[in-house]
């Protein structure tokens, strides 16, 4: 296995690049599925594990692809299969993002149940209650989510979410552009996700209307065309750079970003004592002597993002005071904590509340990964732990980040990647 090995207590500075998001990509290459000519070209598709995996999954059903450069091209004229395999589909939960393409395109679908959960529970009703209610019939059997439409399309319908969620919303609006007539999705995810997938989708020739907005509108087309698109930036990559500055007392640029995506994490930023400087597609960060606490609280887009939970526990065990730090959108995301206070955090969680003590001298040890957004925030922690740090299991991070080691030794971190062994 692969670990980070982190010096703490260098200072950063310059200028990095943010990626291209990874929770945009992924349904981008999901909706792929829907066309059945031509090649589609995705840019700014960034090269990690989660998009390599959704690749193998495109593969596996019979899609030709091909990437260079941060480019995916994307080829789903010959698709010989519409089951995603529990191989597959166990090493990421967006492998769900086929469920709805690949029923509206060929009337049927055959996806294994996501495994193990990360953080705690993550159902998966909205998904099949979408595709129902768009005229589907789904049963589970032996761990597959098998869904069959009566007849050649599905069918418009009104969809109403009682909670937002980003999947399930990807999923509806995947396969209410091919059925026949109108779908409605009320409380629909607004995340900038999900507007890059309903603008995808408007290139390839679906029509969606109320783009941004919780109401969309969608009026089924009978194909979809290949195209050209750009992804846009990893908010939550951009914003874990950022952190890397701030918790290390530094002044930094992440650039290639929309920082209009990050307001709630930059007002955040300001209330910790960082000074802010946005530019057009850039973010100057400029640390404080002393970071005060802030509290967050994560919830849907355009509030603070669960995804950036754990990088913020992290920041505020170098702040003064108390910070409250609430998930409301997964209650129990808290296995970093115990690993934060092994490198000497005092954090404390009461039911879905974190309570960050700072500011405390972390010192380096070993530190397991948990998940992906857990390990950010214990890379995080290193850079300024007193010592050495070891990252083990890495593999989390990998899924989400793009050669994250050197773009933190870019700014100035000492991280090295090694391998090791874990005793059986
Ligand atoms: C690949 C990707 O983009 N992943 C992101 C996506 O995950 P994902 O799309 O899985 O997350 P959702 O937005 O669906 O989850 C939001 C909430 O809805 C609940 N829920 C969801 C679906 C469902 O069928 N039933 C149900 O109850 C979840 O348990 C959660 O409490 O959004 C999450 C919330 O911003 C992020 O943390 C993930 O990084
Ligand atoms: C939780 C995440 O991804 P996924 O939903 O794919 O597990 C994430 O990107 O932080």
């Amino acid at each position: 296995m692969e670990k980070l090995v982190i010096h703490g207590g260098h200072k950063l500075c310059g200028s990095v690049k943010a990626s291209g998001s990874k929770n945009s990509a992924l349904p981008l290459m999901a909706a792929a599925l829907l066309c059945c000519h031509g090649e589609i070209k995705l840019s700014h598709i960034p090269d990690l594990k989660d998009i390599r995996t959704f690749n193998k999954l495109l593969g596996y059903l019979g899609a030709e692809t091909s990437y260079a450069e941060n480019i995916l091209s994307i080829s789903t004229s010959n698709i010989r299969c519409v089951q995603a395999p529990y191989e597959l589909v166990k090493q990421m939960r967006a492998s769900i993002y086929v469920l709805g393409p690949l029923l509206a395109r060929f009337g049927h679908a055959s996806v294994s149940l996501p495994g193990g959960c990360a953080f705690g529970p993550r159902p998966i009703d909205l998904h099949l209650m979408a595709m129902e209610k768009l005229g589907a019939s789904v049963t589970i059997e032996k761990g597959f989510i098998e869904a069959t439409i009566q007849g050649t399309r599905l069918k418009g319908a009104a969809i109403d979410f009682p909670i937002t969620s980003v999947g399930a919303t990807g999923n509806a609006l995947m396969a209410a552009v091919l059925a026949e007539g109108k779908t409605t999705i009320r409380n629909a995810a607004v995340e900038p996700e999900i507007v890059t997938l309903c603008r995808f989708l408007n290139a390839m020739g679906a029509d969606v209307r109320g783009t941004g907005t919780p109401s969309l509108e969608i009026e089924g087309v009978e194909t979809l065309n290949a195209t050209e698109f750009t992804n846009i930036f990893d908010r939550i990559e951009a914003a874990t750079l950022l952190t890397a500055g701030a918790i290390t007392g530094s002044t930094i640029t992440v650039t290639d970003v929309n920082p209009s995506q990050l307001t709630t994490i930059l007002t955040k930023f300001e209330e910790a004592g960082c000074k802010v400087i946005t530019d057009t597609d850039a973010i100057t960060l400029e640390s404080p002597d002393v970071l005060v606490r802030s509290d967050v609280i994560a919830n849907p887009y355009p509030l603070f993002p669960t995804d950036m939970q754990a990088q913020w526990i992290a920041l505020m065990t170098q702040a003064e005071g108390v910070s409250h730090v609430i998930d409301k959108i997964y209650h129990e995301r808290f296995n970093h904590i115990p690993e934060l206070n092994r490198l000497g955090a005092h954090i404390e969680i009461r039911d879905n509340e974190a309570m960050v003590h700072g500011p405390r001298q972390l010192t380096g040890t070993k530190v397991m990964s948990t998940d992906l957004r857990a390990s950010a925030s214990l890379v995080l922690a290193g850079l300024v732990a007193e010592g050495v740090t070891e990252v083990l299991r890495i593999y989390h991070l990998d899924r989400g980040y793009e050669r994250i080691e050197q773009k933190l030794n870019s700014l100035g971190a000492a991280i090295a990647r090694d391998s090791y062994q874990e005793f059986a």
